[in-house]
């Protein structure tokens, strides 16, 4: 009896939350009909539509922020991130809780919903609602999966879209391409140019693997002092990889081009690298390899870089033992070559204790690194230009630096007399000066980089001009002379001293043979 009775009280209660549904639906119709829907929106969005929902299904589509297996961040999801931007500021009002991050602009601010917030958005009279929603990792993340690690226990994050049956064509033949093409008209729009670094350690933000900063040197080639001829070959070179879309497609390699840059110290390699960056509008992916853990790790790092970037390895020569055997542990570091052995050992649950005591020092092999220049995976993606200075080339394995991986070497030299009246101009802006002759016969005779020619150049005080600075340097590039040929002299002194000493041992020997 009981029974029947609890099981008619549901049928009833069955039958009022159905008729509410029809009556809410049929209510919400004639709302979206009488344009209230905008007011009503911003109050029962949400609850609108679940409702609605029961009698009415919505499809949905949902977008999530990484394709399968968590390699890459999806395209697609940073393209709706992008429209929804612009959409959460069109419709700030009904969005309670937004992010705000930076814009271009000294004061300007991109605001886009938060967590678990809805924005509605009209196309050609239909309305669909996107919601942003998070979940935390799954239990196993990171575990033997090939692409574990820190991507797979960070939260996964998704855009959902909602829309009714009927506009079911509409959404995807019309809507989505449409939001994905405005998505990358807005990110070109509010694009700052960035430079990013590899973090050592679990830290895992926004922009996955990398931690960056607006990228802002104000270093050009206009401001760079090198052999014009050489500079000018450099922008030719940097430009047929711009335009080489198609010559690339053609030949069938990957659109990509490696530089290095190689001469001592101050000589500037990476004041060349900010120049490339600032000519080409491309990011900078600085690459840290002490702090990558493994070869996987490198590979995860590549993936992770954008098109239209420059990933630098600065000093590759004391980042990498270059014999391609590490120096302790060698048996651990061939296993690390393999990419599913070693992920296992990044920090994942699994490690056994001697892993994890290994933890924290890179693993990183010279295959490693040759595979990440030209390996499969480099040719995912496009339009990367990779860049490796080194104060000694020499030491350089050559398989490091054929050409295909290395295509263009470039040595920054000494101060040439070219380099320095590009200094001179740019510095005390002068063209001519009766001091620059003997700047130049100085300059033929000792070696000094732009960087100290550069800080010679620089007026220190209030009285400083053209006058003062060249003085100054030529000054310096004295003493430099008078300590080289007092370093030849003591060099041959001490060649002369070994030699005596050498025949005052043969004497010794003869004497005592005799
Ligand atoms: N060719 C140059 N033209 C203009 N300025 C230069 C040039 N070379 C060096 N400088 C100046 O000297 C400083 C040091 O240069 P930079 O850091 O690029 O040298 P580097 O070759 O990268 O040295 P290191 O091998 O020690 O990293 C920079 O601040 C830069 O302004
Ligand atoms: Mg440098």
């Amino acid at each position: 009896m009981e029974a029947s009775a609890s099981a008619w009280s549901s049928v009833n209660s069955g039958i009022v939350l159905s008729l509410l549904a029809v009556l809410w639906t049929v209510l919400w119709n004639n709302l979206q009909g009488l344009q209230l829907q905008h007011f009503f929106g911003r109050h029962f969005n949400r609850h609108a539509r679940r409702l609605a929902a029961i009698v009415d299904p919505y499809l949905t589509v949902t977008v999530a922020e990484y394709d399968g297996g968590r390699m890459k961040r999806s395209d697609a999801y940073r393209e709706v991130q992008a429209y929804l931007q612009r959409a959460t500021c069109a419709a700030a009002g009904g969005v309670r809780h937004l992010k705000a991050e930076p814009a271009k602009g000294a004061d300007a601010l991109v605001l886009s919903m938060g967590d678990n917030e809805e924005v509605a958005d009209v196309f050609r009279g239909a309305t669909v609602w996107w919601l942003a929603y998070s979940t935390p990792p799954r239990e196993d993340a990171g575990a033997g999966f090939y692409w574990g690690g820190r991507a797979a226990r960070a939260d996964r994050r998704f855009y959902r879209l909602f829309f009714l049956e009927r506009d079911r064509d509409l959404v995807l033949a019309d809507y989505l391409p449409h939001v994905r093409r405005e998505g990358r008209v807005v990110m070109v729009k509010n694009r700052q140019r960035k430079l990013f670094t590899n973090l050592a350690g679990d830290h895992w933000d926004d922009e996955g693997v990398w931690s960056h900063v607006v990228f802002e040197h104000p270093k050009t080639f206009e401001t760079l002092a090198m052999d014009p001829a050489k500079k000018k070959e450099i922008m030719d070179d940097l430009d047929a990889f711009r335009k080489g879309k198609e010559y690339y497609a053609r030949v069938g390699k990957a659109w990509k081009r490696g530089y290095l840059l190689h001469g001592p110290p101050g000589t500037g390699k990476s004041t060349m690298i900010a120049a490339m960056a600032n000519y080409l509008d491309y990011d900078i992916y600085d690459i840290e390899l002490t702090s990558v853990r493994t070869n996987t790790d490198l590979r995860k790092l590549f993936i992770e870089t954008t098109n239209k970037s420059i990933i630098v390895i600065e000093d590759i020569d004391c980042s990498l033992d270059l014999t391609g055997k590490r120096k302790k542990k060698k048996k651990k570091a061939a296993d690390s070559d393999d990419g599913k052995n070693n992920d296992k050992k990044d920090g994942t649950p699994g490690s056994s204790d001697e892993e994890e005591k290994d933890k924290g020092s890179s693993k990183v092999t010279l295959s490693g690194v040759l595979n990440f220049i030209d390996g499969l995976w480099s040719a995912c993606g496009g339009e990367r230009i990779i860049v490796f200075t080194t104060n000694h080339v020499e030491k350089l394995d050559p398989a490091l630096i054929r050409r295909g991986r290395m295509d263009k070497h470039i040595e920054m030299s000494y101060c040439s007399f070219e380099a320095f009246k590009f200094l001179a101009k740019i510095y005390l802006g002068v063209d001519a000066h009766h001091l620059f002759d003997a700047v130049q016969s100085l300059l033929r005779e000792v070696d000094m980089t732009p960087a100290d020619v550069a800080e010679n150049l620089t007026p220190k005080g209030a009285g400083d001009d053209a006058d003062t600075c060249l003085a100054e340097l030529i000054r310096e590039l004295e003493k430099a002379k008078a300590e080289k040929a007092q370093a030849k002299a003591g060099g041959k002194g001490k060649a002369v001293a070994a030699e005596e000493e050498v025949d005052d041992d043969d004497d010794d020997d003869d004497g005592d043979d005799e």
